[in-house]
């Protein structure tokens, strides 16, 4: 799509030389160290800036790159009705694809509102690669495969309601017997993991074209049903999508001291405890000596508080900082749903079984299913695949970073049911509001694409997946392992 520009009032455009966007992506380098929250410019910058009024000249100038057109985001960020986090993943860098992979026809409208001016130079990152892939994608947009089945998802959300039936029958039947219960609680952890998958999808626009539309489905499915809010969950995970895989961006890899996935990770935990270690009390020292390095012995026990602790933090979220376009009407649907999530789901326990031990029994074994499966098909996804340092990402381009992060899982029906159509992740991330019932047919033009130009396509069995998992684990804690040694026995 050719993007609308705005002149000056002199009519010509402003471009932008090599040094000059260097520049200014250096103050933003500088004002991230700081990590400071109000705007850091040197006095000579601020001249710099202040000369141009096509710039905002109150802060350090925030501004990225869209098909080698820059655009001043300076005040839009704190606006930005996808949330302040995923957009500033990109600040000073090329937008051009991960902007494409995730925004409807409308946002290029209100694009062209911070239209600063043209490169000098075409952008690096927009490889033959990208372009290839670009071009790909207008094929497949025109043959109809971003445009989801309604039926298929008619029939997703109905047998997956059946789950939650039977789940409760059973437990209406049968909840005085420990039999019943364990049944129900295992049907119930798989209906709110396939909950999780479908307001996966609803979450990345692929079934319908209006925004509200979806949301209204994630508001049933996510918040109600699974007891996920929907704010919540598309801030971290549209994070993750935009800066996959790369250390210090990512949430989904932010998991330290719990789970550490690079000897990056693991070199910033450790790395300065030579010095700290004589002040550490006996706590630290047991839980750095002997906690940190063994990941691999409490990695399946923790899986299972996965749920707990993302339920936890979707009623924190919502009801801290709220809906991600700040819309008051959003923020009462979103909270009066998660309400209701815990009302039926404690309402059931307390009303269909009568002995306080199967109480407490449906309640963590529901929660734990969820746990594993949820965290298992995550884990698959990306982890113990290559994890991106800042600097290295700068010079890749978005379609080949969500390539060599991704790891497709192979199997029949049963294991597209179990992973929600996420046993095609590398598809996923690259056309992110594709409709999964369309990634099949998708998967060999991609890999024969990465073929083409020698980027690294994964894809394995679920065994020898979970096995790199737990590979990479167990290959962190030995570097762990060293750090805390070298520190503790100096
Ligand atoms: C000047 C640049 C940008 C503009 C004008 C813009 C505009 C918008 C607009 C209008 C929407 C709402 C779309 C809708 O109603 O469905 C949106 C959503 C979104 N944007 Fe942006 N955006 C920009 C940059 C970015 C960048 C660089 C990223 C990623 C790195 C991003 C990620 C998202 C995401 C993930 C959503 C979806 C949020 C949701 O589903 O609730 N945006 N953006």
């Amino acid at each position: 799509m050719e993007l609308p520009r705005r002149t000056d009032s002199s009519g010509s455009i402003r471009i932008f030389s090599n040094d000059e966007i260097s520049r200014l992506r250096e103050q933003l380098v500088q004002e991230q160290k700081v990590g400071s929250v109000e705007p850091v410019i040197e006095r000579q910058d601020q001249e710099a800036v202040a000369q141009d009024d096509s710039l905002s000249s109150q802060e350090t100038t925030k501004f990225i790159i869209i098909d080698d057109k820059v655009y001043d985001v300076t005040e839009f960020i704190h606006e930005h009705p996808g949330g302040y986090k995923v957009l500033s993943t990109h600040l000073g860098k090329d937008a051009t694809d991960v902007f494409h992979a995730m925004h409807p026809a409308s946002a290029y409208e209100v694009l062209a509102n911070y239209y600063a001016g043209d490169l000098a130079e075409p952008s690096p990152t927009s490889t033959p690669f990208a372009h290839r892939v670009r071009e790909l994608r207008d094929k497949l947009d025109s043959e109809g495969y971003f445009q989801s089945s309604k039926f298929f998802y008619f029939y997703k959300i109905s047998s997956n309601m059946v789950l939650l039936f039977l789940a409760l029958t059973i437990l209406w039947l049968y909840g005085e017997f420990t039999a019943g219960v364990v049944t129900s609680a295992c049907i119930t952890g798989l209906f709110w993991q396939q909950c999780g998958w479908l307001a996966h999808d609803f979450g990345h626009h692929q079934v319908f074209q209006e925004r509200w539309l979806n949301d209204v489905v994630i508001g049933f499915l996510g918040d109600f049903c699974l007891g996920f809010s929907l704010s919540w969950w598309k801030n971290k995970h549209n994070t993750h999508h935009a800066a996959t895989n790369i250390h210090h961006e990512d949430p989904d890899i932010d998991t330290a001291p719990i789970l550490f996935w690079s000897e990056h990770a693991s070199a910033d935990y450790f790395a300065d405890l030579a010095e700290m270690a004589p002040k550490d009390d006996p706590l630290t020292v047991f839980l750095n000596k002997h906690v940190a390095t063994r990941q691999t012995w409490y990695y399946w026990p923790l899986l299972s508080l996965a749920r707990l602790s993302w339920a936890h933090a979707s009623l924190t979220y919502s009801f801290t900082v709220g809906s991600l376009t700040k819309s008051t009407l959003v923020n009462v649907f979103e909270r009066t749903c998660l309400l209701l999530h815990w009302a039926w789901y404690i309402g059931a326990i307390y009303s269909f079984v009568p002995s306080l031990s199967n109480q407490i029994l449906y309640f963590f074994l529901s929660q734990a299913v969820c746990g594993w499966a949820l965290a298992i098909v995550f884990a698959l996804n990306h982890n113990g695949m290559p994890i991106i340092t800042q600097e290295k990402a700068a010079d890749m381009d978005f379609y080949e970073i969500q390539i060599v992060t991704g790891r497709n899982v192979k199997g029949g029906l049963l294991l597209d049911w179990f992973m929600g159509g996420l046993n095609y992740q590398i598809e996923h991330h690259v056309f992110p509001n594709m409709p999964r019932h369309h990634l099949k047919k998708v998967q060999p033009m991609i890999q024969a694409l990465a073929k083409e130009y020698g980027i690294s396509y994964h894809r394995c069995g679920f065994w020898q997946g979970t096995k790199e998992v737990l590979t990479t684990l167990d290959y962190v804690q030995k570097v762990s392992k060293k750090l805390v040694d070298r520190a503790y026995d100096y």
